[in-house]
């Protein structure tokens, strides 16, 4: 670059005579921003063509045109929020989001169109939080906002935002974007709903700072007449600049009394016509040509080498690799601090939600514990005892056999063999049993060691019928009703007529103690730890993913990373503020679920929470993620519910891995439950430490996951403009 004449001055508007004393002597040869062959398009839609932008150090410059013609694009472009599918844009002397340039940051103060401001807030708070992020003393925060307060007639400092009117609102917005007296002023409709004084104060203090301190200040307006102020205003539509002069030249040369005729004008040549925006420049007056003329020579040697990288639209890889480099700054310890900040205070203004969030484990455990894995009871269940019919002293063995079946299990009902079938049919018995009236003549022949060859025994069997469609109740059913007859026997054989040895009756097959957990295995057991890694995954998801992409929708979100703030400061400090609640929540699930409910936990309590700790994270993460991929709560619900059950089924926590087909199992290893469940399972099940494979594996695939998450937030908040 040529800085030759760098130290020139010029004076930019010489026509604005009115506002001649307010403007500032300009350095030529550093136009604060400009965009050459600006395009940018919103999928097929192209809203910005070919545009050509100049605005000079210290100017007021009025960016005016019709509703969507493209003026907030190109105000999200100066700010660094919206990259331009291709041409050449600087601002302060570099691209915004350059390595080390202060715009997003410091060196910008914006004031967007929407509200965007955060209702829990106080004006106070508000002010506090972007002093964080410009890296501002509290001396002086505290000054600025003491003036700001009094200068945009705000009502206390300690009011909360959420009760302040919508005028006030906008007045608040407008003290962020002046706070740190920077250098670039970018103000969206900043008079929006601002009474004819206060919009006159306020149009006085910006031609005061743009003069005095040389700020340079672009901004839209509806109130066209009002940009008559400006030292400069483009005209713009449909994504073109028509016209881009002082506004006192604009109407000698179209002869108007207003900018709005002067408009109306252009419009109808640029319908008629097509005239190229730069033909407004040159409109013949020579004063004007010479001053503009040095600020655009001195650019040209840029824009000449530009021009061959801008030709054709930047690469989706080239955007993303911008987008990383953006991304990828050593983090700011003062940004990291106004996020805690911020988040610290919406947690303490929200007492419902932390509620909520410590209730809601405590409800979703307890009533896992209760409702799952405890063995069916209270079964109605028929007996058919056709014993009972002879009523002798000798058939005795049907009714010993039928007292033994649990009680608790089952609730019996005596009946006959067709109405227990019929009975059964309706649904209205899980099953029944029929004992035929030789049941003891028969099974004490099936005993006997000397039964003639021959002897029939069928009658000593016991018949079950029953209703299996639910494989639970059938296998208890089944289980309940092998046992009692191990219990008959022993109680039978003292009756037998002849001696055997008990011990025959034995079944051979002998449960050892077991090598980890009980012979009764207890299903909760199994499923209690993936399900509080489950909870705790999605409560985190649901706490982030909703909050950063209602700070998004909102605009909150754009006004911090305008502010310099970016995606590895903000979910720190979530996760340094979700962290204590995050610690609770765990340390509930753990204490009701093995005190209350008794799940096992025979390892480390701290590994097992350490692990439920970063199943939070990654949830976090997710939602994070999330955020940054949609576009509003419903997406985010829709994400978060369609991926939320895939994972848990995939992650076996419902039903255990080995039972899937072969080529499901590979897949169930890219769910981020998989390996972690499975590692806090065998943390509270088998008592393995972080050393054991499992466990330790588990602890890096959830660490994996979470990384990836963040990788994928990060690229697109950043490119989702
Ligand atoms: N993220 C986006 N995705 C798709 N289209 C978009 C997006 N942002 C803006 N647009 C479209 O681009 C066009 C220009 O929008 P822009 O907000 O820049 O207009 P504007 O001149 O600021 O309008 P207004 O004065 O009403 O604020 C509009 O048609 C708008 O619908």
């Amino acid at each position: 670059m040529d800085n030759s004449n760098q130290k020139e001055p010029l004076i930019i508007n010489n026509f604005n005579s009115s506002l001649i004393s307010n403007i500032a002597v300009l350095n030529a040869s550093e136009p604060a921003v400009f965009i050459k062959s600006g395009y940018k398009s919103y999928g097929k839609y192209s809203v910005l063509r070919d545009l050509n932008l100049n605005v000079p150090t210290g100017a007021i410059y009025g960016l005016l045109g019709p509703s969507g013609c493209g003026k907030t694009t190109i105000l999200r472009s100066v700010v660094g929020r919206v990259n331009l599918d291709s041409g050449l844009i600087k601002v302060l002397g570099k691209e915004p989001g350059e390595k080390g340039h202060g715009v997003p940051g410091v060196l910008v103060g914006y004031m967007p169109q929407e509200i965007a401001l955060y209702n829990e807030f106080t004006i106070n708070e508000t002010l506090v939080y972007f002093g964080f992020l410009h890296n501002m003393k509290r001396e002086n925060v505290n000054r600025r906002r003491d003036f700001l307060v009094e200068f945009l007639d705000l009502p206390s400092k300690t009011r909360l935002v959420k009760n302040l009117s919508g005028g006030q609102k906008r007045r608040v917005s407008m003290a962020i974007a002046l706070l740190q007296e920077p250098k670039l002023l970018i103000l969206d409709e900043p008079t929006v709903g601002v009474d004819p004084i206060l919009r006159e104060k306020i149009w006085s203090h910006l031609i005061d700072i743009s003069k005095a301190s040389h700020t340079t200040i672009i901004i839209t307006t509806h109130y066209i007449e009002e940009a008559r102020k400006a030292d400069r205003v483009g005209l713009i539509r449909n994504g073109k600049i028509l016209a881009e002069n002082s506004p006192e030249y604009l109407l000698q040369t179209y002869n108007e009394s207003s900018l709005e005729n002067v408009f109306l004008k252009l419009c109808i040549r640029d319908q008629d016509t097509f005239v190229p925006a730069k033909a407004s420049n040159s409109l013949h007056n020579p004063l004007y040509k010479s001053n503009i003329n040095q600020a655009e020579q001195h650019l040209n040697d840029e824009i000449v080498q530009v021009e061959t990288k801008t030709a054709s639209r930047t690469s989706l890889t080239t955007r993303i690799s911008k987008s990383f480099s953006k991304t990828f700054r050593l983090p700011k310890f003062n940004n990291f601090l106004g996020a805690l900040f911020k988040d610290s205070i919406l947690i303490r203004r929200n007492y419902g939600f932390l509620i909520f969030q410590f209730l809601i484990p405590v409800i979703q455990i307890s009533l896992f514990c209760l409702c799952i894995g405890r063995e069916p009871f209270d079964l109605k269940f028929g007996i058919v005892n056709n014993e009972t019919i002879y009523n002798s002293s000798e058939q005795f063995g049907a009714q010993m056999y039928i007292d033994e079946l649990n009680n608790h299990t089952f609730k019996k009902q005596y009946l006959n063999w067709s109405e227990a079938n019929s009975l059964a049919k309706k649904g209205k018995l899980w099953g029944f049993i029929d004992l035929s009236k030789d049941f003891t003549r028969d099974t004490i022949q099936k005993y006997n060691p000397l039964k003639p060859e021959n002897t029939s025994i069928v009658g000593s069997n016991i018949n079950v019928h029953l209703d299996a469609t639910n494989q639970q109740i059938a296998l208890i059913t089944q289980a309940r009703i092998a046992e009692a007859y191990q219990s008959f026997l022993i109680k039978f054989i003292p009756f037998l007529p002849f001696p055997i040895d008990p011990k025959l009756l034995n079944s051979p097959i002998v449960l050892q103690e077991p090598i980890y957990g009980e012979n009764n295995p207890q299903f909760i057991n199994f499923m209690a730890p993936g399900i509080m890694a489950t909870i705790i995954f999605t409560l985190t998801i649901g706490m982030t993913g909703l909050m950063f992409v209602i700070e998004k929708k909102e605009g909150l979100m754009d006004r911090s990373w305008v502010a310099g703030i970016n995606a590895v400061e903000v979910l720190s400090a979530h996760i340094a503020s979700k962290i204590i609640i995050m610690t609770v929540q765990i340390t509930l699930l753990i204490l009701i679920s093995t005190l209350v409910f008794g799940v096992n936990m025979k390892g480390s309590i701290f590994v097992s929470a350490l692990l439920l700790l970063l199943q939070g994270f990654c949830g976090m993460s997710f939602g994070l993620a999330c955020s940054s991929l949609a576009k509003d709560e419903t997406e985010v619900i829709q994400i978060t519910i369609g991926s939320i059950f895939p994972v848990m089924l995939l992650s076996g926590i419902l039903w255990p891995i080995e039972g899937m087909p072969d080529w499901l199992r590979f897949i169930t290893n890219f769910s981020p439950l998989t390996h972690s469940a499975e590692a806090i399972r065998s943390v509270a099940s088998r008592g393995w430490s972080l050393g054991v494979t499992t466990v330790w594996f588990g602890t890096i695939t959830v660490i994996g996951w979470s990384a990836l998450f963040n990788l994928i937030a990060l690229l697109f908040f950043n490119i989702d403009n």
